[in-house]
């Protein structure tokens, strides 16, 4: 066990860890932070989920001076959401030692974003695009900048946004440090990442699968057509504290959420063409559990760390496997229990067994799941609530009525009307969504331009005194149920 204080971390930071609830660092943590604080370039790897925002974030605010007040740090991430998330966990680590950040995205309003600017923050956490406008228009000084993060590095480097992280980091002293974080790393693009670094520490958590074992990882084979009762059908057996839905295309994410809505879950969609406001609000009704099902496009894969999601479900498989790495790391975080079905068409098995080699993992077959199941799911959930109801003992008011009741009816007859009454039956609202064609092996790699497949990294141990007792209880009862009915999967 390898305690934040033996990695050289100052009193402020301590006690922010502390107050954060973090007893003992990750292995990422473990072998990051002391290149972080000797200035050495790092390049991190570590699996999803295994605290890869302090590991960089730390070394960072340590170097921070906090009476200088200039932007000294800048982080770099491929989406707002992340961006709004990594700058509220360096604020955490930073809030004793008195460090300012600012997250700077796109789709919030320029005029207020250059008065917080100009306010003073010593960290700016952004998205590629709108750093650049900013400093394009000189409405950002990063002329004091001695840290530089690229947070999901290979994503960042991919051909998308290299680009605008060359003229971003062309626009920042050269005797900077520069760190890149992500849970994959192809080596094609590390090599662009280390010709951008000065004589990196190339650190890579090792484990056997690219996924943490903490995640169960199952698929079930299904025709398109079949896809959308499957899933409704998974969620009741499932019975999910807070699913994450990932499908290919936003018309897709749509088409999905508006299913579900139709037949009585509680779900909304999240993809790049909603405006911020959407997307925020969403996001904050999903963290607070105010819904309990995001359909979402990758914009959601990469970094967003919400706890209480307890299954992911690739509705559309992922085109190459570093994303369904991504995709299925938004459950089983911070040494968390998850499960990830991923829907394959017969088509993708081959795709499907790809992704297996590259994460070197197994996903398990899951039956093709039943209306009875789903049933049988539902009344479960039915019957967690009224035992909990009994376990409260309040039922002292309901005793005479469910006496007379008795002496007309029998028990058993009394019981299932009451569970019929309170569970809450799906509409067979039909559903039908735009077919979408099935992901080739061949595809996914022309698309991205890829070779080979490559290694992966690690295995953590993590403790945390957290205290949130409720989802974790639930999670393991939903679990229960889902190993029940998991029946013969090979
Ligand atoms: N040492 C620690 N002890 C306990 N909890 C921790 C520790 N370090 C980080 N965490 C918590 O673990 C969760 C995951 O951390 P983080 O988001 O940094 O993971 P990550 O490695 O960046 O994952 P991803 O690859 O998905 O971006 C967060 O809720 C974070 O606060
Ligand atoms: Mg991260």
């Amino acid at each position: 066990m390898t305690t934040f204080n033996s990695l050289g971390i100052s009193n402020p930071i301590l006690k922010s860890l502390e107050k954060m609830g973090f007893e003992e660092a990750t292995p990422i943590q473990e072998q990051t932070i002391p290149l972080g604080l000797q200035g050495k370039d790092v390049i991190g790897q570590a699996q999803t989920g295994t605290g890869k925002t302090a590991a960089f974030g730390i070394p960072m605010i340590e170097k921070i001076d906090k009476d200088l007040k200039k932007i000294q740090g800048l982080v770099v991430a491929p989406t707002r959401e992340l961006a709004i998330q990594v700058s509220e966990e360096l604020h955490r680590l930073g809030q004793f030692k008195g460090v300012r950040t600012l997250p700077v995205y796109g789709g919030q309003h320029m005029d207020r974003q250059i008065r917080a600017l100009k306010d003073g923050p010593h960290i700016v956490v952004a998205t590629p695009g709108r750093l650049l406008d900013h400093i394009r228009r000189r409405t950002i000084q990063i002329g004091n900048v001695h840290t530089a993060v690229l947070d999901e590095a290979d994503e960042m480097l991919n051909m998308g946004f290299i680009d605008d992280i060359r003229d971003i980091l062309k626009a920042i002293p050269q005797q900077r440090q520069t760190l890149l974080f992500s849970a994959t790393m192809p080596k094609e693009i590390r090599e662009i990442g280390t010709k951008l670094m000065k004589d990196p520490e190339e650190v890579k958590v090792k484990t056997k699968e690219m996924t943490v074992s903490n995640i169960d990882q199952y698929f079930v084979e299904v025709h398109e057509k079949q896809k959308f009762d499957t899933l409704t059908n998974l969620l009741d057996i499932h019975g999910p504290e807070l699913a994450i839905i990932f499908g290919r295309t936003k018309k897709r994410v749509d088409e999905i959420s508006e299913g579900l809505q139709a037949r009585g879950f509680s779900a909304e969609g999240i993809h790049g063409d909603l405006t911020q406001g959407k997307r925020m609000s969403v996001l904050n009704k999903f963290k607070g559990g105010r819904i309990e099902i995001l359909v979402a496009t990758d914009v959601a894969a990469r970094g967003l760390d919400i706890s209480g999601v307890t299954h992911v479900y690739n509705f559309d498989v992922p085109q190459d496997p570093e994303s369904y790495v991504h995709r299925i790391g938004r459950t089983g975080r911070a040494g968390k229990g998850g499960e990830a079905v991923s829907f394959i068409t017969p088509r993708e098995i081959p795709h499907l067994h790809l992704i297996e080699k590259v994460t070197k993992g197994k996903v398990k077959r899951l039956p093709v799941p039943s209306t009875d199941e789903a049933l049988r799911g539902q009344q479960e959930v039915t019957v967690e609530k009224l035992v909990e109801t009994i376990e409260k003992n309040d039922l002292k008011s309901y005793r005479e009525t469910a006496n007379e009741l008795l002496s007309k009816y029998d028990s058993v007859t009394i019981v299932s009307a009451a569970l019929k009454m309170m569970t809450k039956e799906r509409q067979n609202t039909p559903v039908r969504l735009t077919s979408i064609a099935p992901v080739s092996v061949k595809q996914a790699y022309k698309e991205k331009g890829k070779k080979k497949p490559y290694r992966g990294n690690d295995k953590r141990n993590f403790s945390r005194n957290n205290n949130k007792p409720s989802r974790n209880r639930k999670f393991q009862n939903k679990r229960g149920s889902f190993n029940k009915n998991r029946g013969n999967q090979s």
